[in-house]
Protein backbone atom coordinates (compact mmCIF):
# COMPACT_ATOMS: atom_id res chain seq x y z
CA UNK A 1 0.00 0.00 0.00
CA UNK A 2 1.49 3.70 -0.47
CA UNK A 3 2.20 5.38 2.36
CA UNK A 4 0.99 8.84 0.69
CA UNK A 5 -2.78 9.76 2.05
CA UNK A 6 -3.94 12.71 -0.08
CA UNK A 7 -4.63 15.98 1.28
CA UNK A 8 -8.58 16.43 2.52
CA UNK A 9 -11.11 17.97 -0.08
CA UNK A 10 -12.20 21.60 1.31
CA UNK A 11 -13.69 24.40 0.33
CA UNK A 12 -10.52 26.61 1.22
CA UNK A 13 -9.61 25.91 -2.71
CA UNK A 14 -11.33 28.14 -4.96
CA UNK A 15 -12.85 26.56 -8.34
CA UNK A 16 -13.97 23.40 -6.34
CA UNK A 17 -16.84 21.68 -5.82
CA UNK A 18 -16.24 21.61 -2.33
CA UNK A 19 -15.85 25.71 -2.24
CA UNK A 20 -19.16 25.54 -4.09
CA UNK A 21 -21.07 24.02 -2.44
CA UNK A 22 -20.33 25.41 0.70
CA UNK A 23 -20.62 28.89 -0.86
CA UNK A 24 -23.45 28.12 -3.13
CA UNK A 25 -25.15 25.19 -2.71
CA UNK A 26 -25.65 25.08 1.39
CA UNK A 27 -26.98 28.72 1.70
CA UNK A 28 -29.80 27.65 -0.73
CA UNK A 29 -30.47 24.47 1.31
CA UNK A 30 -30.98 26.59 4.38
CA UNK A 31 -32.72 28.70 2.36
CA UNK A 32 -35.21 26.09 1.89
CA UNK A 33 -35.77 24.89 5.31
CA UNK A 34 -36.47 28.65 6.19
CA UNK A 35 -38.81 29.32 3.60
CA UNK A 36 -41.31 25.71 4.39
CA UNK A 37 -41.10 26.77 7.80
CA UNK A 38 -42.62 30.17 7.47
CA UNK A 39 -44.53 29.27 4.09
CA UNK A 40 -46.08 25.89 6.04
CA UNK A 41 -46.63 27.89 9.72
CA UNK A 42 -50.59 28.27 9.09
CA UNK A 43 -50.54 24.27 8.30
CA UNK A 44 -47.83 22.87 10.93
CA UNK A 45 -50.06 25.04 13.78
CA UNK A 46 -53.23 22.72 12.62
CA UNK A 47 -51.55 19.94 12.57
CA UNK A 48 -49.41 20.36 16.00
CA UNK A 49 -50.92 23.30 18.09
CA UNK A 50 -50.93 27.09 18.04
CA UNK A 51 -48.41 26.97 20.67
CA UNK A 52 -45.89 25.90 18.37
CA UNK A 53 -45.59 29.65 16.41
CA UNK A 54 -42.94 30.93 18.99
CA UNK A 55 -41.12 27.56 18.18
CA UNK A 56 -41.28 28.21 14.81
CA UNK A 57 -40.15 31.60 15.15
CA UNK A 58 -36.71 30.75 16.97
CA UNK A 59 -36.22 27.63 14.53
CA UNK A 60 -36.33 30.21 11.92
CA UNK A 61 -33.85 32.39 13.64
CA UNK A 62 -31.50 29.83 14.44
CA UNK A 63 -31.55 28.50 10.74
CA UNK A 64 -30.57 32.56 9.42
CA UNK A 65 -27.86 32.99 11.95
CA UNK A 66 -26.71 28.99 10.93
CA UNK A 67 -26.52 31.05 7.46
CA UNK A 68 -25.20 34.03 8.40
CA UNK A 69 -22.15 32.03 9.93
CA UNK A 70 -21.63 29.93 6.88
CA UNK A 71 -21.84 32.93 4.49
CA UNK A 72 -19.59 35.22 6.66
CA UNK A 73 -17.19 32.01 7.01
CA UNK A 74 -17.20 31.86 11.49
CA UNK A 75 -15.70 29.23 13.30
CA UNK A 76 -18.02 25.89 13.71
CA UNK A 77 -20.00 26.19 16.89
CA UNK A 78 -20.88 23.27 19.61
CA UNK A 79 -23.88 21.57 19.37
CA UNK A 80 -26.23 22.87 22.36
CA UNK A 81 -29.20 20.87 22.03
CA UNK A 82 -29.33 17.50 23.78
CA UNK A 83 -29.67 15.07 21.79
CA UNK A 84 -28.53 11.78 21.85
CA UNK A 85 -25.84 12.61 19.71
CA UNK A 86 -24.42 15.75 20.43
CA UNK A 87 -21.68 14.63 22.86
CA UNK A 88 -20.27 12.73 19.92
CA UNK A 89 -20.73 15.86 17.74
CA UNK A 90 -19.00 17.83 19.98
CA UNK A 91 -15.94 15.37 20.63
CA UNK A 92 -15.48 15.22 16.73
CA UNK A 93 -15.13 19.08 16.98
CA UNK A 94 -12.80 19.19 19.77
CA UNK A 95 -10.42 16.54 17.68
CA UNK A 96 -11.26 18.61 14.65
CA UNK A 97 -9.90 21.74 16.61
CA UNK A 98 -6.78 19.64 17.93
CA UNK A 99 -6.04 18.41 14.06
CA UNK A 100 -6.15 21.39 11.99
CA UNK A 101 -5.86 24.34 14.67
CA UNK A 102 -8.85 25.83 16.38
CA UNK A 103 -8.80 28.74 14.01
CA UNK A 104 -8.95 27.33 10.99
CA UNK A 105 -12.11 24.83 11.80
CA UNK A 106 -14.22 27.59 10.10
CA UNK A 107 -16.94 26.85 7.55
CA UNK A 108 -14.01 27.09 4.55
CA UNK A 109 -11.11 26.02 5.94
CA UNK A 110 -12.33 22.69 7.54
CA UNK A 111 -12.88 19.47 5.48
CA UNK A 112 -15.57 19.48 3.26
CA UNK A 113 -16.94 16.13 5.02
CA UNK A 114 -17.44 17.65 8.38
CA UNK A 115 -18.70 20.71 6.88
CA UNK A 116 -21.04 19.51 4.92
CA UNK A 117 -22.26 17.01 7.40
CA UNK A 118 -22.43 19.64 10.32
CA UNK A 119 -24.69 21.86 8.33
CA UNK A 120 -27.48 19.24 8.48
CA UNK A 121 -26.82 18.64 12.44
CA UNK A 122 -27.22 22.35 12.67
CA UNK A 123 -30.33 21.73 10.79
CA UNK A 124 -31.52 18.98 13.28
CA UNK A 125 -30.33 21.42 16.34
CA UNK A 126 -32.71 24.17 15.41
CA UNK A 127 -35.20 21.91 15.14
CA UNK A 128 -34.42 20.00 18.07
CA UNK A 129 -34.54 23.52 20.63
CA UNK A 130 -38.07 23.86 20.08
CA UNK A 131 -40.43 23.44 23.26
CA UNK A 132 -43.62 21.32 21.41
CA UNK A 133 -43.87 18.48 19.55
CA UNK A 134 -41.91 20.41 16.25
CA UNK A 135 -38.57 19.18 17.47
CA UNK A 136 -38.78 16.05 15.72
CA UNK A 137 -40.65 18.00 12.40
CA UNK A 138 -38.61 17.34 9.13
CA UNK A 139 -37.96 21.13 7.79
CA UNK A 140 -37.62 19.19 4.09
CA UNK A 141 -40.69 16.96 4.43
CA UNK A 142 -42.80 18.87 2.14
CA UNK A 143 -40.01 18.60 -0.69
CA UNK A 144 -39.87 15.00 -0.03
CA UNK A 145 -43.42 14.36 -0.05
CA UNK A 146 -43.48 16.58 -3.30
CA UNK A 147 -40.59 14.14 -4.95
CA UNK A 148 -41.95 10.58 -3.35
CA UNK A 149 -45.35 11.76 -5.04
CA UNK A 150 -43.90 12.59 -8.25
CA UNK A 151 -41.57 9.66 -9.03
CA UNK A 152 -44.73 7.34 -7.56
CA UNK A 153 -45.31 6.55 -11.46
CA UNK A 154 -41.48 5.24 -11.56
CA UNK A 155 -41.72 3.15 -8.74
CA UNK A 156 -44.68 1.50 -9.79
CA UNK A 157 -43.06 1.26 -13.23
CA UNK A 158 -39.61 0.23 -12.07
CA UNK A 159 -41.15 -2.84 -9.60
CA UNK A 160 -43.00 -3.67 -13.01
CA UNK A 161 -40.37 -4.41 -15.09
CA UNK A 162 -38.07 -5.77 -12.69
CA UNK A 163 -40.52 -8.34 -11.11
CA UNK A 164 -42.14 -10.52 -13.21
CA UNK A 165 -45.28 -12.44 -12.09
CA UNK A 166 -43.92 -15.29 -12.40
CA UNK A 167 -40.36 -16.44 -11.36
CA UNK A 168 -39.71 -20.18 -12.59
CA UNK A 169 -38.30 -19.46 -16.10
CA UNK A 170 -35.68 -16.95 -14.31
CA UNK A 171 -35.47 -19.87 -11.47
CA UNK A 172 -34.89 -22.77 -14.01
CA UNK A 173 -32.62 -20.44 -16.31
CA UNK A 174 -29.23 -19.38 -15.26
CA UNK A 175 -28.46 -16.63 -17.46
CA UNK A 176 -31.98 -14.82 -17.46
CA UNK A 177 -31.30 -15.03 -13.76
CA UNK A 178 -27.96 -12.93 -14.11
CA UNK A 179 -29.85 -10.74 -17.01
CA UNK A 180 -31.95 -9.52 -14.82
CA UNK A 181 -29.55 -9.11 -11.85
CA UNK A 182 -27.62 -7.09 -14.09
CA UNK A 183 -30.31 -4.78 -15.00
CA UNK A 184 -31.65 -4.16 -11.26
CA UNK A 185 -28.26 -3.33 -10.84
CA UNK A 186 -28.15 -0.97 -13.37
CA UNK A 187 -31.54 0.12 -12.10
CA UNK A 188 -30.14 0.89 -8.67
CA UNK A 189 -26.97 2.73 -10.29
CA UNK A 190 -29.24 5.12 -12.32
CA UNK A 191 -31.64 5.29 -9.13
CA UNK A 192 -29.34 7.41 -7.38
CA UNK A 193 -29.89 10.54 -9.35
CA UNK A 194 -32.09 10.99 -7.78
CA UNK A 195 -31.04 13.11 -4.93
CA UNK A 196 -32.69 16.43 -3.35
CA UNK A 197 -29.55 17.56 -1.76
CA UNK A 198 -28.30 17.92 -5.09
CA UNK A 199 -30.74 20.71 -6.13
CA UNK A 200 -30.77 22.15 -2.49
CA UNK A 201 -34.50 20.28 -2.27
CA UNK A 202 -35.79 21.28 -5.73
CA UNK A 203 -37.13 17.64 -7.27
CA UNK A 204 -35.17 16.52 -9.81
CA UNK A 205 -37.35 12.58 -10.43
CA UNK A 206 -37.95 14.16 -13.62
CA UNK A 207 -34.58 13.74 -14.82
CA UNK A 208 -34.64 10.04 -14.27
CA UNK A 209 -38.53 9.59 -15.56
CA UNK A 210 -38.89 6.14 -17.24
CA UNK A 211 -35.52 4.79 -15.56
CA UNK A 212 -36.03 1.53 -16.93
CA UNK A 213 -36.27 3.06 -20.56
CA UNK A 214 -33.00 4.53 -20.00
CA UNK A 215 -30.68 1.31 -19.18
CA UNK A 216 -29.89 1.01 -22.59
CA UNK A 217 -28.52 4.84 -23.12
CA UNK A 218 -26.97 4.98 -19.75
CA UNK A 219 -24.65 2.11 -19.96
CA UNK A 220 -21.43 3.73 -21.76
CA UNK A 221 -21.71 6.23 -18.87
CA UNK A 222 -20.70 3.23 -16.27
CA UNK A 223 -16.87 3.88 -15.59
CA UNK A 224 -16.15 0.80 -13.80
CA UNK A 225 -18.25 -2.01 -13.55
CA UNK A 226 -18.12 -5.01 -11.27
CA UNK A 227 -21.07 -6.40 -11.86
CA UNK A 228 -19.75 -9.62 -13.09
CA UNK A 229 -17.10 -10.24 -10.27
CA UNK A 230 -20.15 -9.13 -7.93
CA UNK A 231 -22.49 -12.21 -9.11
CA UNK A 232 -19.33 -14.24 -9.15
CA UNK A 233 -19.61 -14.06 -5.38
CA UNK A 234 -22.83 -13.84 -4.59
CA UNK A 235 -23.10 -17.04 -6.67
CA UNK A 236 -20.70 -18.38 -4.08
CA UNK A 237 -22.81 -17.61 -0.69
CA UNK A 238 -25.74 -19.05 -2.83
CA UNK A 239 -23.74 -22.65 -2.39
CA UNK A 240 -22.48 -22.33 0.84
CA UNK A 241 -23.14 -24.76 3.24
CA UNK A 242 -24.19 -23.22 5.94
CA UNK A 243 -26.48 -20.84 4.12
CA UNK A 244 -28.70 -20.09 6.92
CA UNK A 245 -25.95 -17.66 8.78
CA UNK A 246 -25.47 -15.68 5.71
CA UNK A 247 -26.30 -11.80 6.34
CA UNK A 248 -25.60 -9.09 4.25
CA UNK A 249 -25.89 -5.35 4.84
CA UNK A 250 -27.04 -2.08 2.65
CA UNK A 251 -26.26 0.97 3.90
CA UNK A 252 -28.91 2.87 2.10
CA UNK A 253 -28.52 6.61 0.40
CA UNK A 254 -31.75 7.85 -0.79
CA UNK A 255 -35.62 7.15 -0.46
CA UNK A 256 -38.02 7.04 -2.67
CA UNK A 257 -37.71 5.13 -6.31
CA UNK A 258 -33.49 4.33 -5.07
CA UNK A 259 -35.16 2.98 -1.92
CA UNK A 260 -37.30 1.23 -4.08
CA UNK A 261 -34.75 -0.41 -6.20
CA UNK A 262 -32.80 -0.71 -3.02
CA UNK A 263 -35.96 -3.48 -1.97
CA UNK A 264 -36.14 -4.81 -5.76
CA UNK A 265 -32.30 -6.00 -4.82
CA UNK A 266 -33.02 -7.43 -1.60
CA UNK A 267 -36.17 -9.39 -2.53
CA UNK A 268 -34.23 -10.78 -6.07
CA UNK A 269 -31.55 -11.93 -3.47
CA UNK A 270 -33.60 -13.40 -0.63
CA UNK A 271 -36.44 -14.82 -3.21
CA UNK A 272 -33.55 -16.45 -4.90
CA UNK A 273 -31.64 -17.55 -1.73
CA UNK A 274 -28.42 -15.66 -2.65
CA UNK A 275 -28.39 -15.27 1.40
CA UNK A 276 -30.40 -15.73 4.31
CA UNK A 277 -30.79 -12.26 5.32
CA UNK A 278 -30.35 -8.90 4.62
CA UNK A 279 -30.35 -5.79 7.40
CA UNK A 280 -31.13 -2.28 5.65
CA UNK A 281 -28.93 0.62 7.56
CA UNK A 282 -31.26 4.17 7.47
CA UNK A 283 -30.93 7.53 9.04
CA UNK A 284 -31.77 8.53 12.34
CA UNK A 285 -32.87 11.86 11.32
CA UNK A 286 -33.24 14.21 8.23
CA UNK A 287 -30.01 13.56 6.43
CA UNK A 288 -28.75 15.84 2.85
CA UNK A 289 -32.64 16.32 2.80
CA UNK A 290 -33.40 12.72 0.40
CA UNK A 291 -31.37 9.75 2.94
CA UNK A 292 -33.95 7.13 4.06
CA UNK A 293 -35.12 7.45 7.59
CA UNK A 294 -38.12 5.03 8.80
CA UNK A 295 -41.00 7.70 8.04
CA UNK A 296 -39.83 7.31 4.46
CA UNK A 297 -39.68 3.80 4.63
CA UNK A 298 -43.07 3.42 5.87
CA UNK A 299 -44.13 5.67 3.66
CA UNK A 300 -42.79 3.89 0.60
CA UNK A 301 -44.51 0.78 1.88
CA UNK A 302 -47.93 2.37 2.29
CA UNK A 303 -47.42 3.75 -1.03
CA UNK A 304 -47.08 0.93 -2.53
CA UNK A 305 -50.23 -0.20 -0.96
CA UNK A 306 -52.16 2.16 -2.82
CA UNK A 307 -51.61 0.05 -6.03
CA UNK A 308 -53.48 -2.69 -7.43
CA UNK A 309 -51.43 -4.00 -9.38
CA UNK A 310 -50.72 -7.97 -8.83
CA UNK A 311 -47.24 -7.67 -9.68
CA UNK A 312 -46.68 -4.83 -7.15
CA UNK A 313 -49.39 -6.68 -4.30
CA UNK A 314 -47.07 -9.81 -4.59
CA UNK A 315 -44.02 -7.99 -4.21
CA UNK A 316 -45.36 -6.62 -0.99
CA UNK A 317 -46.32 -9.38 0.25
CA UNK A 318 -43.13 -10.82 -0.32
CA UNK A 319 -41.39 -7.49 2.00
CA UNK A 320 -44.09 -8.46 4.24
CA UNK A 321 -43.26 -11.77 4.67
CA UNK A 322 -39.03 -10.93 4.89
CA UNK A 323 -39.92 -8.16 7.42
CA UNK A 324 -42.87 -9.98 9.56
CA UNK A 325 -42.57 -13.95 9.79
CA UNK A 326 -39.11 -15.34 8.21
CA UNK A 327 -36.89 -12.17 9.75
CA UNK A 328 -34.88 -11.96 6.63
CA UNK A 329 -35.25 -8.58 5.80
CA UNK A 330 -35.07 -5.30 8.46
CA UNK A 331 -34.06 -2.11 8.73
CA UNK A 332 -32.44 -0.04 11.51
CA UNK A 333 -32.11 3.45 11.66
CA UNK A 334 -31.39 4.35 15.26
CA UNK A 335 -27.30 3.92 14.72
CA UNK A 336 -25.65 7.43 14.80
CA UNK A 337 -22.56 6.31 13.37
CA UNK A 338 -24.17 7.33 9.68
CA UNK A 339 -25.10 10.33 10.69
CA UNK A 340 -21.73 11.97 11.77
CA UNK A 341 -19.13 13.40 9.90
CA UNK A 342 -16.48 10.81 10.08
CA UNK A 343 -15.62 9.09 7.16
CA UNK A 344 -15.29 4.53 7.57
CA UNK A 345 -12.02 4.46 8.40
CA UNK A 346 -12.74 6.05 12.00
CA UNK A 347 -15.35 3.37 12.40
CA UNK A 348 -13.49 1.07 14.16
CA UNK A 349 -12.51 3.61 16.51
CA UNK A 350 -15.23 5.54 17.16
CA UNK A 351 -18.02 2.82 16.83
CA UNK A 352 -15.91 -0.53 17.87
CA UNK A 353 -19.32 -2.39 17.90
CA UNK A 354 -20.93 -1.66 14.80
CA UNK A 355 -17.11 -2.85 13.22
CA UNK A 356 -17.42 -5.80 15.14
CA UNK A 357 -20.64 -6.20 13.78
CA UNK A 358 -19.58 -5.89 10.81
CA UNK A 359 -17.14 -7.91 10.82
CA UNK A 360 -18.22 -10.98 12.65
CA UNK A 361 -21.63 -11.47 10.96
CA UNK A 362 -21.77 -9.64 7.49
CA UNK A 363 -20.64 -11.05 3.95
CA UNK A 364 -21.24 -8.48 2.39
CA UNK A 365 -21.83 -4.71 2.49
CA UNK A 366 -23.68 -2.69 -0.17
CA UNK A 367 -22.95 1.39 0.01
CA UNK A 368 -25.19 3.39 -1.84
CA UNK A 369 -24.70 6.88 -3.19
CA UNK A 370 -22.50 9.73 -3.35
CA UNK A 371 -21.84 10.45 0.25
CA UNK A 372 -21.20 7.20 2.14
CA UNK A 373 -18.30 7.00 -1.21
CA UNK A 374 -16.74 10.10 -0.03
CA UNK A 375 -17.08 8.17 3.71
CA UNK A 376 -15.22 5.12 1.69
CA UNK A 377 -12.36 7.21 0.54
CA UNK A 378 -12.32 9.83 3.52
CA UNK A 379 -12.95 12.30 1.22
CA UNK A 380 -9.41 12.93 0.16
CA UNK A 381 -8.22 14.14 -3.36
CA UNK A 382 -6.85 10.61 -4.73
CA UNK A 383 -5.92 9.79 -7.55
CA UNK A 384 -8.33 8.44 -9.88
CA UNK A 385 -6.68 5.24 -10.49
CA UNK A 386 -5.76 4.45 -6.88
CA UNK A 387 -7.33 1.00 -6.25
CA UNK A 388 -10.56 1.12 -4.31
CA UNK A 389 -8.98 -1.87 -1.30
CA UNK A 390 -6.47 1.14 -1.02
CA UNK A 391 -8.54 4.27 -0.99
CA UNK A 392 -10.55 2.67 1.66
CA UNK A 393 -7.63 2.64 4.21
CA UNK A 394 -8.62 0.50 7.50
CA UNK A 395 -11.71 0.51 6.75
CA UNK A 396 -12.00 -3.06 6.04
CA UNK A 397 -14.88 -5.20 7.81
CA UNK A 398 -15.90 -7.09 4.88
CA UNK A 399 -16.43 -7.47 1.56
CA UNK A 400 -17.47 -4.72 -0.23
CA UNK A 401 -19.87 -2.92 -2.75
CA UNK A 402 -20.19 0.64 -3.58
CA UNK A 403 -22.92 2.29 -5.75
CA UNK A 404 -22.66 5.61 -7.03
CA UNK A 405 -23.67 8.37 -9.58
CA UNK A 406 -20.68 11.20 -9.08
CA UNK A 407 -21.65 14.16 -7.69
CA UNK A 408 -18.15 15.46 -6.47
CA UNK A 409 -15.03 15.06 -7.43
CA UNK A 410 -13.60 12.42 -5.90
CA UNK A 411 -13.23 9.02 -7.57
CA UNK A 412 -10.81 5.38 -7.20
CA UNK A 413 -10.25 2.49 -9.47
CA UNK A 414 -10.83 4.10 -12.71
CA UNK A 415 -9.11 2.71 -15.78
CA UNK A 416 -7.86 5.49 -18.08
CA UNK A 417 -7.89 2.67 -20.78
CA UNK A 418 -11.33 1.89 -20.18
CA UNK A 419 -13.61 2.95 -23.28
CA UNK A 420 -16.31 4.84 -21.38
CA UNK A 421 -13.76 6.16 -19.97
CA UNK A 422 -12.14 7.51 -23.19
CA UNK A 423 -15.66 8.55 -24.53
CA UNK A 424 -16.70 10.26 -21.13
CA UNK A 425 -12.88 12.51 -21.47
CA UNK A 426 -13.54 13.11 -24.83
CA UNK A 427 -16.90 14.51 -24.51
CA UNK A 428 -16.00 16.61 -21.45
CA UNK A 429 -12.46 17.81 -23.05
CA UNK A 430 -10.72 18.75 -20.11
CA UNK A 431 -13.52 20.41 -17.57
CA UNK A 432 -14.10 17.94 -14.34
CA UNK A 433 -17.83 18.60 -14.72
CA UNK A 434 -18.49 14.98 -15.16
CA UNK A 435 -17.36 14.05 -11.82
CA UNK A 436 -20.51 15.85 -10.30
CA UNK A 437 -23.27 15.84 -12.80
CA UNK A 438 -24.48 12.57 -11.95
CA UNK A 439 -24.36 11.67 -15.63
CA UNK A 440 -21.30 9.17 -14.62
CA UNK A 441 -21.36 6.50 -12.50
CA UNK A 442 -19.70 3.11 -10.77
CA UNK A 443 -20.26 -0.19 -9.33
CA UNK A 444 -17.18 -1.68 -7.41
CA UNK A 445 -16.58 -4.21 -5.60
CA UNK A 446 -13.94 -6.16 -3.88
CA UNK A 447 -13.78 -9.42 -2.21
CA UNK A 448 -11.92 -9.54 1.35
O1 LIG B 1 -27.46 11.29 -2.12
P1 LIG B 1 -26.02 11.16 -2.48
O2 LIG B 1 -25.82 10.34 -3.71
O3 LIG B 1 -25.20 10.65 -1.32
O4 LIG B 1 -25.48 12.58 -2.81
C1 LIG B 1 -25.51 13.54 -1.83
C2 LIG B 1 -24.77 14.77 -2.07
O5 LIG B 1 -23.49 14.65 -1.62
C3 LIG B 1 -22.60 15.35 -2.37
O6 LIG B 1 -21.55 14.50 -2.64
C4 LIG B 1 -22.01 16.53 -1.75
O7 LIG B 1 -22.86 17.52 -1.55
C5 LIG B 1 -23.38 15.90 -3.50
O8 LIG B 1 -22.75 16.08 -4.60
C6 LIG B 1 -24.76 15.37 -3.38
O9 LIG B 1 -25.58 16.47 -3.33
MN1 LIG C 1 -28.34 11.11 -0.19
Amino acid sequence: MSSQIPPALSASKKNTFAYVTIKDRLPVTITKAIDYLSRFRNELAQRYSEDIMSDLKNAIELLSQLRYELTTDKNLKEITDSGSDSTLWNTALEELKSQIGPDNCTWFKSPWLFAECYVYRRIREAMLLCTTSLKDYDPYEKSKLESHEQSLKSVFQLITNLCPLNFNEEKQNESLMRERFREIMEALLWANKNDLSLSSGNDVSSKIHNLIELLDSFRPNVLCDHTEELWQFLKQLKSKKEHDNVCIDIVLDNCSIELAADLILCDFLLRNEFVHKIRLHGKAFSWFISDVTRSDFNFLIQQLQSSNSLIINNFLRRLNKYMQEDNRLEINCENSFWTLPYSFDQMERIDPDLYSYFKSTSSLIFFKGDLNYRKLLGDLDWDMSTPLIEAVREFKPTSLCAIRTLKSDLVANLDRENPNFVEMIKNYADSNKWMITGDYGLIQFFNL
